[in-house]
């Protein structure tokens, strides 16, 4: 057993099936879990409470610094309750308009760099599975197994409309498509950790993939991976 955890990433735009992939790989190995995702969706909705404006990076950098947010899960690998100030906020992190909040105040440098320490304080034995724009790029660069999950625009909207649909939101197909392109293009082209494959990740494109075909893509990777580097 190394004395150092070892640390899978998994980035990609909105929709790319990465959370499902983070939670699956993250139960089936008994490894533990980062949504970082969900830290930026948190802290966009900490700026609206406070009524932070949310242009303002140096408004938003003590708030971040200091954001009082909690991830309970039973088991340590699954992520089931994120509470914000006391409050259970799983559900009202999860809306569009919180995605595109935490985009806008996410293009910050210094907001960034003021969640970094919470972030790499997730990394523990036996392992992390870790989910987001920049876990292979910048947060746990020296990860020994990092994937990037794409598929088009389209089929992203797709997936969203209809897990927005199950979860009893109204949703609309082509204002998810609008969203859905936006927050890749402000993602991808901000200054700071843009939404990049690392140039050692392996990219797995969805588009025409089930869940179970992505899942298995990438534990022949990680195992491929992961005995290499202990041989
Ligand atoms: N390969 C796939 N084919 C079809 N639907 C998928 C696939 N991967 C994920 N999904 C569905 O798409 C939706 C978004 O997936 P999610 O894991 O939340 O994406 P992300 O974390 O990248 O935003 C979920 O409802 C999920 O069940
Ligand atoms: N590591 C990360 C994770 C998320 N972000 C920002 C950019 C994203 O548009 C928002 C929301 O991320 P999240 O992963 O929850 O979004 P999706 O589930 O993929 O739609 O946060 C980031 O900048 N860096």
């Amino acid at each position: 057993m190394p004395d150092s955890a070892p640390v899978i990433t998994i980035d990609g735009p909105s929709g790319s099936g990465k959370g499902t992939l983070a939670q699956r790989l993250a139960q089936q190995l008994g490894w533990h879990l980062l949504d970082s995702g969900a830290i930026y969706r948190v802290l966009a909705l900490a700026s609206i409470h406070h009524g932070v404006d949310i242009e303002n990076e140096e408004a938003l950098v003590p708030l971040a610094a200091h954001l009082d947010v909690q991830f309970l899960s039973e088991d340590g690998s699954k992520a089931i309750k994120v509470v914000l100030e006391g409050e259970d906020v799983s559900k009202s992190i999860r809306t569009e308009e919180c995605g595109a909040v935490a985009s806008k105040v996410a293009a910050f440098p210094r907001v960034r760099e003021a969640l970094l320490r919470r972030q790499r304080a997730f990394k523990a034995l036996p392992g992390l599975v870790a989910d987001g724009r920049d876990m292979g790029t910048v947060v746990f660069k020296d990860a020994p197994v990092k994937l990037f999950l794409t598929a088009s625009a389209e089929n992203r909207a797709n997936r969203r409309y209809l897990q927005l649909q199950n979860a009893g939101h109204d949703a609309n197909l082509a204002q998810i498509l609008a969203d859905v392109k936006a927050r890749d293009e402000r993602d991808t082209n901000r200054a700071v950790a843009p939404l990049v494959p690392a140039t050692d990740a392996l990219v797995i494109d969805s588009s025409e993939m089930t869940i179970e075909q992505v899942e298995s893509a990438a534990f022949d990777y990680i195992h491929s991976k992961l005995s290499a580097g202990a041989s």
